[in-house]
């Protein structure tokens, strides 16, 4: 793990020093918008048009980030519209890589041996933490944009021109729920999550804790009288929730130190995983053996000997019982 200094690698942990032991995520940097015209987004400069095979997403199968955009291109069936590199579950010293002999599928673009080539090819003296998803424009050979919720935005509508499905994740009319539900889950429990295993200080883990479970029982509370968050189909809202849902009994729970309760023992939160999870296109997206790998092998402040657990066993196959809602 560690970070480029004006395009220079240095191999370093996160610094929650400044900040009481509190793990603090940075900003993306890198904010321009791929839309279908190619005019400006909100945010950053335009010239970014929707075109098939013109934009590849860099993406770790492991990352709850990353893997929000991966399950909007799938929904989307964008396969072969915007190709995916995958990189090595491990994230060593280097940082993410495209070690293929660890599971990644190789960089064809640049042929990069890291992730980190792509950010200084993209910024030369690009400073800051080398994350995924990248969001790799191959015309004008720079990253569009590295934030994984204006991502699944772009995916959302931008590529409509290339693909049947129509649907919107994020319609406008429920656009200010969506917000309202992402806002809070993404600081108790996405962000919550990484807040507790991150956290080096017991004050800074137990209010990540707290406030994580809290966040939970609400949530739950809510999925007790209706099938989604938000309106009466998956939106963008229930994605963004459940990528860190599908992680959190085989890798929260114990290696950040979640263990108030599991998602299995939750009623309504444990059915709704698995009603989302057999969503056509999801389960392809889920690798259980990616994401173990990832957290018990790259985190050695966290877990010095690396070992993977075995368990738990997990069969988000199984049936659920969220058909009772009316659609
Ligand atoms: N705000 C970013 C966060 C992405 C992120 O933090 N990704 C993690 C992997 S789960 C990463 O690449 N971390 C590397 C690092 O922090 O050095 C987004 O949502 O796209």
């Amino acid at each position: 793990m560690g970070l480029l200094v004006d395009g220079v690698w240095h191999d370093q942990w996160y610094d929650t020093k400044a900040t009481g032991g509190r793990f603090v995520r940075t900003e993306s940097q890198f904010r321009h918008w791929v839309t279908a015209d190619g005019a400006a987004g909100p945010s950053g400069d335009g010239g970014f048009p929707a075109a098939p095979g013109r934009y590849r997403l860099y993406v770790s199968l492991a990352c709850p980030w990353a893997h929000r955009t991966l399950i909007m291109r799938a929904l989307k069936r964008l396969d072969d519209v915007v190709p995916v590199s995958v990189v090595s579950p491990l994230m060593g010293r280097s940082g993410w890589t495209f070690d293929i002999a660890e599971g990644s599928t190789g960089d064809p673009v640049l042929g990069a041996r890291t992730l980190a080539d792509l950010y200084v090819a993209a910024k030369p003296d690009y400073s800051g933490r080398v994350t995924v998803p990248v969001l790799w424009d191959t015309a004008r050979a720079t990253i569009v944009n590295n934030e994984s919720a204006e991502i699944m935005r772009m995916l959302n509508r931008a590529f409509d021109a290339f693909t049947q499905v129509s649907d919107d994740s994020a319609p406008a009319e429920l656009r200010d729920e969506i917000d309202r539900i992402n806002a809070f889950v993404y600081a108790n429990i996405n962000n919550g999550v990484y807040r507790a295993g991150f956290a080096t200080t017991q004050s800074a883990y137990e209010e990540a804790f707290r406030a994580l479970f809290a966040a939970l029982d609400e949530i739950e509370a809510r999925l007790a009288t209706r099938r989604y968050l938000v309106g009466d189909r998956p939106t963008e809202a229930d994605w963004r929730l459940f990528t860190t849902l599908v992680r959190f009994d085989a890798v929260y729970v114990g290696h950040f130190k979640c263990n108030l309760r599991r998602i299995a023992d939750y009623p309504a939160l444990s059915n709704y995983l698995r009603d989302l999870y057999q969503v056509p296109g999801v389960a392809g997206t889920v690798s259980l053996d990616h994401i173990k790998r990832h957290y018990y092998g790259s985190h050695p402040t966290i877990n010095p000997t690396g070992i993977v657990p075995l368990g738990p066993e997990l069969d988000f196959s199984a049936p659920h019982d969220r058909a009772r809602f009316s659609r």
